[in-house]
């Protein structure tokens, strides 16, 4: 079972990825805080509790509260929670409240918000319901909401005290979810660990095809390896001061596509992937990469594809990265890619070269 730490200077603890965590959850979450009072909080969606509360639930002598959030990305925005907080609030959670993210990215960054600044900051624990919160969202405390100007713009550093990564809730994931992770995981490849990159090139149909996901199965090779290059990064540098911003990868485009269309037509590892594409296009025009490496990349996330096609001008998508938070003083740092394995982070791109590449991208989209 891998156990992978994260060392941050504010805090420090374990991803736990295995297949059938969730029947033993009670007794791991209350050796987190041995000997203070245990009242947890579980935050999640209709959709996955009528799937997953049975072994959920299936070793607390008392079942916790359960507080419901819709699904989708249009509600991961403020007054989700204000409203969560409210319930809290309702159903008496205090300082010691331990809260239970139980669901995708949407339902982690909103909880992990909530802890953040319910009565200034408390405890909770991430026990991520999709591939893309496994390998990624779960992990490394980014916690947020979107405004219609742009992706998280209001957030929080805040770390969850523990991430329990039960590969088995895979198992009920729609297709398109799946693939849209797996995403996330070709961008940890691209960034850090060419490893992970030729893995998931050599068994992309073991991978795609895996639904009985017990240990080790390819699928759960890739969770655990894109754990690893998150919770190293994230270790290295916790705040996003320099390196962690190579998490950021396809990110810039990728969260422009899902302002310009409202956070209703793409996943967000869709938008990414898209996202991904335009940048590795500004890399081939600078040639900071070869032609090789680039249809390598390339051809990688069109092969987790399909990726929808949307209506957005490059104009459109190129002025809404003004927002981007890797911004400073108007300037935009952008991420780009130097062959499998290896980014760098550039300060000088340009908006026209930002256009071309934009450009590029949804051409080969129409084309597709
Ligand atoms: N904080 C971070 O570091 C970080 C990193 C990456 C992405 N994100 C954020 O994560 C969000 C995307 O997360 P996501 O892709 O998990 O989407 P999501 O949370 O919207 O979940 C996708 C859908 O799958 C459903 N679902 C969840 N688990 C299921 C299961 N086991 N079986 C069946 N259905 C299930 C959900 O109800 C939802 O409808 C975005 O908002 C993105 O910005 C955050
Ligand atoms: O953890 C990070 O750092 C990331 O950039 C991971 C991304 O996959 C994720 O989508 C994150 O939420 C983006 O953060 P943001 O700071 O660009 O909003
Ligand atoms: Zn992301």
């Amino acid at each position: 079972m891998p156990v992978i730490p994260v060392n941050t200077p504010s805090a420090t603890y374990n991803v736990t990825i295995a297949p059938n965590l969730l029947p033993t959850l009670h007794s791991r979450l209350r050796k987190l805080n041995p000997g203070k009072p245990f009242r947890p909080f579980i935050i999640t969606s209709p959709n996955i509790w009528s799937l997953w509360s049975k072994p959920f639930l299936a070793s607390f002598k008392e079942p916790p509260t359960v507080l419901f959030h819709p699904a989708g990305e249009r509600h991961k925005r403020m007054a989700s929670v204000e409203s969560l907080a409210q319930q809290l609030s309702t159903a008496g959670a205090d300082r010691d409240a331990l809260l239970l993210a139980f669901g995708g990215g949407v339902i982690g960054d909103i909880t992990g918000f909530l802890a953040a600044i319910y009565m200034r900051g408390i405890r909770y624990v991430q026990i991520p319901t999709t591939l893309l919160a496994q390998v990624d969202s779960s992990i490394g405390g980014k916690t947020g909401v979107n405004l219609a100007t742009g992706k998280n713009l209001i957030g929080s550093f805040h770390h969850p005290q523990a991430v329990f990564a039960d590969t088995d809730l895979l198992r009920t994931l729609p297709p398109a979810e799946l693939r849209a992770g797996l995403q996330e995981s070709i961008k940890a490849g691209v960034i850090y660990d060419a490893k992970l990159f030729r893995y998931m090139e050599q068994n992309a149909e073991a991978i795609l095809s895996t639904k009985r996901n017990a240990d080790p199965t390819p699928l759960a090779k890739v969770v655990a390896a894109s754990v690893r290059v998150k919770a190293e990064v994230v270790s290295q540098d916790e705040k996003e001061s320099g390196l962690r911003m190579i998490l950021n990868f396809g990110h810039t485009i990728g969260h422009a596509i899902e302002a310009a269309t409202n956070y209703k037509q793409l996943l967000h590892g869709e938008a990414v992937a898209w996202g991904s594409i335009a940048a590795l296009s500004v890399a081939v025009a600078r040639n900071t990469i070869s032609e090789k490496d680039a249809n390598r990349i390339a051809n990688l996330i069109l092969r987790y594809g399909p990726l929808p096609t949307f209506k957005a001008t490059a104009e459109k998508l190129v002025s809404l990265t003004s927002r981007d938070k890797k911004n400073r003083s108007g300037i935009r740092s952008f991420i780009l890619p130097t062959a499998i394995g290896k980014v760098e982070i550039v300060r000088n791109v340009t908006e026209p070269e930002l256009l071309a590449a934009t450009n590029a991208m949804l051409t080969l989209m129409r084309q597709r």
